[in-house]
């Protein structure tokens, strides 16, 4: 039965304040800084998981046993090949494309070499196969740029070894991807982030999961959202040394621009996902002997915070512990979308559990019945 109740509207600018929809995944406390996944809190999964056991407690809203643990690993494990079509697309493809925008193409055209598209049973499948391949993608994107040989497919390791392995073409450092398994968990899922909701939107229409990750990393890619990250080293970079944050944040702030990896529109209060990023980046700039960058950061953070009352978000200290790792800043963004993918997919299932098609309404501030006047009178 259609709903014939007169609806009434509400308007706030980039949907502020508006509840789009219900979720039992991630528990974005604002008010608080707290973060939850399907109750979990943060702290608990990152001390006490992996990356794979998060992908499987998104996906089914509960933590697996060791062997379902086992069934997911495995099954990641033997979906990393990528086409032919796609790794022919990476090597004609234009080498300064940024590789967000390689990935989202990429992902848009694996779509076209999978029949399980047709069938909407298909979803999850389709789902497991891109947190699968998405890694991939952007480690051989890269290596292809640098004109690197693509080292082979491997099943002996986790995701956060292999994506290492594909990336660097030597054998994984433990300690470093223990650092990205860490990362991996803290950006797997965020409520309704506009990567997140857009993905929902373009789900709900119910067409096909190829489609809607192909709008979530084209939305995560703006520097608003997960661009942010690369952002914030090339700001780094820029102030270079300690004693010039000050006088650089100053002229920005007074310019009215934008602190990178600065402010959420959710938390009032300290990203919680941030201290952790911070502690890993201490440990691991010190451990590279480029302490600065932290020092650099924190009095950034400092700054902004007295200035403006924002605290750093996710953003803010991933651009170090990438940097830290030895992982090029172009490749920062795609990183959180290896991250995200699992929280996209999750989301992406939840949506067609109960699904209702997205369809907000305009607030027409255009002219007023103007008086038509046909352009053969204007000669
Ligand atoms: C994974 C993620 O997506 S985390 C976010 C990553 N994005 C960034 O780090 C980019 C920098 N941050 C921002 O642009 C914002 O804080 C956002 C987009 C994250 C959140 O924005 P909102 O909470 O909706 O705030 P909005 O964009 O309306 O800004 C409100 C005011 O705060 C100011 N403001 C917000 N963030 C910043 C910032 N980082 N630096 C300077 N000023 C800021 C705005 O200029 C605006 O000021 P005004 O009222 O004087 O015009
Ligand atoms: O929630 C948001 O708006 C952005 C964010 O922090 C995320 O996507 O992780």
């Amino acid at each position: 039965m259609p709903d014939t109740e007169p609806i009434k509207p509400i308007f706030t600018k980039g949907l502020k304040g508006v509840i789009a929809n219900e979720s039992e995944l991630s528990d974005v406390r604002g008010e608080e800084g707290r973060l939850l996944y399907v109750g979990y809190e943060i702290e608990d999964l990152v001390e006490l998981c992996s990356h794979e056991e998060i992908i499987f407690l998104l996906l089914n809203k509960r933590l697996p046993t060791v062997e379902e643990l086992a069934g997911l690993q495995q099954r990641l494990r033997n979906d990393r090949d990528l086409p032919q079509p796609i790794l022919d697309f990476f090597k004609t493809a234009t080498k300064s494309a940024r590789p967000m925008s390689a990935l989202r193409t990429a992902v848009s055209m694996l779509g076209m070499y999978d029949d399980r598209t047709k069938d909407p049973s298909q979803m999850k499948e389709i789902g497991l196969s891109l947190i699968a391949k998405i890694p991939v993608m952007v480690a051989y994107y890269h290596r292809i740029c640098e004109g690197l040989d693509l080292p082979p497919i491997r099943t002996d390791l986790d995701e956060a070894s292999h994506f290492l392995w594909l990336l660097k073409g030597t054998e994984p450092d433990p300690n470093e991807a223990e650092i990205l398994d860490t990362s991996f968990i803290l950006h797997a899922d965020h409520g309704m982030n506009a990567s997140t909701f857009a993905a929902r939107v373009t789900i709900s229409t119910l067409t096909d999961m190829y489609s809607a990750i192909t709008t979530a990393i084209g939305t995560l890619k703006g520097p608003l959202h997960g661009g942010a990250n690369e952002a914030v080293i090339d700001m780094l970079k820029e102030i270079g040394e300690e004693e010039n944050v000050e006088s650089y944040i100053d002229g920005k702030l007074e310019r009215k621009e934008r602190i990178m990896g600065m402010g959420h529109r959710v938390y009032r209060t300290l990203d919680p996902r941030a201290p952790h990023l911070r502690r890993i980046a201490i440990r691991n700039c010190q451990h590279i002997g480029e302490p600065k960058w932290i020092r650099m950061s924190d009095k950034i953070a400092k700054i902004v915070r007295e200035r403006k009352k924002l605290n750093a978000n996710v953003d803010f200290y991933s651009a170090s512990v990438y940097y830290s790792l030895g992982i090029p800043t172009k490749l920062f963004t795609a990183i959180f979308a290896i991250a995200r993918s699992s929280g996209w997919v999750a989301q992406l299932l939840e949506q067609l559990e109960d699904n209702t098609i997205y369809r907000p309404l305009t607030k027409y501030t255009g002219p007023s019945e103007p008086m038509f006047v046909p352009m053969i009178d204007m000669r």
